[in-house]
């Protein structure tokens, strides 16, 4: 992907954060959001299809609910954000609307992505809003959400959007003209980095997980982000929404932000589907022999190749698998609860009914259920 290729793609996730939406922690930025409006509208009219993911709902809340300080307690983080929600949509809303542009609020927990019908029922309904020609206006469901099932910031949620619908762009805006190779709040010199492979394994250690003081995740989520859209082959592009007609200026290909180019292998949609699931429930160690053919031979976990577990983990749950050395080599879903794996460990498939009573598979983690880790 190059930038005088972005004038070619059809399918853009933009991602607003709250370090831009908000006016200094006093709510809305409401006149740089109809700027961006007007941004994505002249990208509609090129023909490109735009999925919004915006945070700023707990900053609209704070200053509804007259709160000059982001409260640290969960239920008040919560409360604010499902007042300031409503004012978020309401000025997406009206923005769009004076151009006869349809908006539509998706709210989504990290929980109703790791379930496989609840995913494909977000992944139809965002597609048939595109279809008519709606712009869906992604955040996290603060409501409802606890920690350990939290996306957490929204470079995660946008990234998880992406794979989803097979965006051909992410674009994150943010605070910063993009990815510089150092924090550069912390560093003057720090040098804004034009374009990278999403390979490379410097751009992890250059950005931060410090972010300002209203966004979450920093520089680091946003990296982190471009890693996991480029599984669907997404390019991410990380630039400033400060930046007059940045959207426009991106499309046409000029040097702005940092372009971060996929060029990992795409995964299928069920292993990116697999690969997004951010919590796991246990950990399984291989040893050698299993290591490798899972890597080499693309063949299925048999219980005979681990060697010991952790985790109380169910029948269908989230399992990541490491080699001898503490290395993650892949993630799935496995077929039997911990109770059960623990007593089939090390033992070969045709022992499994006689050890249980019973078999549901001669495998520990099914080849289909399971995706190899970068
Ligand atoms: N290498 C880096 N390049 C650019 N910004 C960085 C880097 N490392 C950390 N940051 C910080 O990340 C911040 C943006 O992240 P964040 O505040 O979470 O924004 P948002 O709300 O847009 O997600 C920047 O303001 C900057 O201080
Ligand atoms: N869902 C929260 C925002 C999460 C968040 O702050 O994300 P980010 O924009 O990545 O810093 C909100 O709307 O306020």
């Amino acid at each position: 992907m190059h930038r005088s290729d972005l004038k070619q793609t059809r399918r853009w996730v933009v991602k607003i954060g709250s370090a831009l939406l908000t006016n200094d922690g006093k709510g809305l930025n409401r006149e740089a959001l109809s700027h961006w409006v007007e941004q994505i509208v002249a990208l509609k009219q090129q023909g490109i299809e735009v999925v919004i993911v915006s945070s700023g709902s707990v900053a609209e809340g704070m200053k509804r609910l007259g709160w000059s300080s982001r409260p640290s307690a969960l239920n008040e983080l919560q409360a604010a954000a499902s007042v300031g929600q409503m004012g978020l949509i309401q000025a997406y809303e009206s923005k769009f609307a004076k151009y006869d542009i349809r908006t539509a609020q998706i709210l989504m927990t990290h929980d109703d992505l790791s379930n496989r019908k609840r995913y494909l029922n977000v992944r139809n309904t965002i597609q048939t809003l595109l279809q008519y020609n709606a712009v869906p206006i992604i955040n996290e469901n603060d409501t409802v959400v606890t920690d350990e099932i939290r996306f957490g910031d929204n470079d995660t949620l946008a990234a998880l959007t992406a794979n989803l619908i097979s965006a051909d762009v992410l674009v994150i805006m943010t605070d910063q003209q993009g990815l510089y190779d150092d924090n550069p709040r912390e560093n003057p010199n720090a040098k804004l980095i034009t374009e990278a492979k999403v390979s490379r394994k410097d751009i992890e250690a250059m950005a931060s997980p410090e972010g300002g003081a209203l966004g979450k995740g920093g520089m680091y989520t946003k990296v982190m982000a471009a890693k996991r859209a480029a599984r669907s082959g997404t390019a991410t592009l990380i630039a400033s929404g400060r930046e007059p007609d940045i959207l426009t200026k991106l499309f046409e290909g000029q040097q702005f932000g940092t372009l971060l180019v996929p060029d990992l292998e795409p995964l299928t949609a069920r292993q990116q589907w697999l690969a997004g699931h951010l919590q796991a429930k246990g950990k399984l160690v291989l040893d050698e022999g299993a290591v490798a053919m899972l890597k080499n031979s693309g063949k299925s976990l048999l219980p005979i190749g681990v060697k010991s577990l952790q985790g109380q983990f169910q029948r269908g749950e989230m399992v990541v698998c490491y080699d001898l050395q503490g290395k993650e080599v892949a993630r799935g879903l496995t077929n039997y609860a911990a109770a059960e794996a623990q007593k089939i460990l090390g033992k070969p498939s045709h022992q499994i009914e006689s050890i249980l009573g019973y078999i549901e598979d001669e495998s520990l983690v099914h080849r289909d259920n399971l995706v190899l880790s970068d």
